[in-house]
């Protein structure tokens, strides 16, 4: 797998609770590659929660920042990069995305509201209409996830492990297309 991506980029797009950031992590060491999560970087880089930002500077500032810390890990090599679950709304952010593979982890809503009951980190999420906020964001976003490289459908039994199994049984369709059309000729 190392050999046929030739240490290129994968970015992980996807819904909030989508498990970027958990798969991201075990994609990272069965590829040997370095892990990156743009959230946890800018919560270091600021010094403040995301849900601090939200609140003191206001998305727009979020997205700002969010944009310099995908540019920055862009230009590294050989890395997973779990991005932010809204990092597909600027379109120069996709600029930066399609220097690697991207990869968007597909969720029915219902297991993200299983995920993301307890949950209060989010500062976009509504715990009082968590189901009627899910459904709006995905239908604002779903086209602009479709335009990943690659689509991983995933079902509520699903581990990061066998996720990964996914990725990396379709990885080879997308970086050596010419190999599937042949065959499907
Ligand atoms: N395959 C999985 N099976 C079971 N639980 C999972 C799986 N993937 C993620 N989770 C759980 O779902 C929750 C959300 O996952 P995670 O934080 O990785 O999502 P995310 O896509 O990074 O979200 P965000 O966009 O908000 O950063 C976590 O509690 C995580 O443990
Ligand atoms: O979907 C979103 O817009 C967000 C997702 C999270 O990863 C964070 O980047 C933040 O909570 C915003
Ligand atoms: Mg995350």
């Amino acid at each position: 797998m190392q050999k046929l991506l030739q240490g290129i980029n994968i970015f992980l797009i996807g819904m909030m609770g989508s498990g970027k950031s958990t798969v991201g992590k075990v994609l990272a060491v069965r590829l040997g590659y370095r892990f990156f999560d743009t959230d946890i970087l800018i919560e270091r880089v600021t010094q403040q929660t995301i849900n601090e930002i939200f609140v003191s500077e206001g998305e727009e500032k979020f997205r700002d920042i969010e944009t310099q810390t995908l540019a920055e890990v862009a230009s590294c090599t050989k890395s997973v990069i779990a991005t932010g679950g809204g990092i597909v709304l600027l379109p120069k952010n996709w600029s930066y995305l399609h220097h690697g593979l991207i990869i968007w982890l597909d969720v029915p809503v219902e297991l993200l509201i299983q995920r993301l009951a307890e949950d209060n980190t989010r500062p976009l999420l509504d715990q009082q209409d968590l189901s009627l906020k899910l459904q709006s964001l995905l239908e604002q976003r779903q086209e602009l996830y479709a335009q990943a490289d690659l689509r991983i459908m995933i079902t509520e039994n699903n581990t990061p492990d066998m996720i990964v199994d996914q990725i990396f049984a379709k990885i080879p369709e997308v970086v050596i297309p010419q190999l599937y059309s042949e065959n499907n000729n």
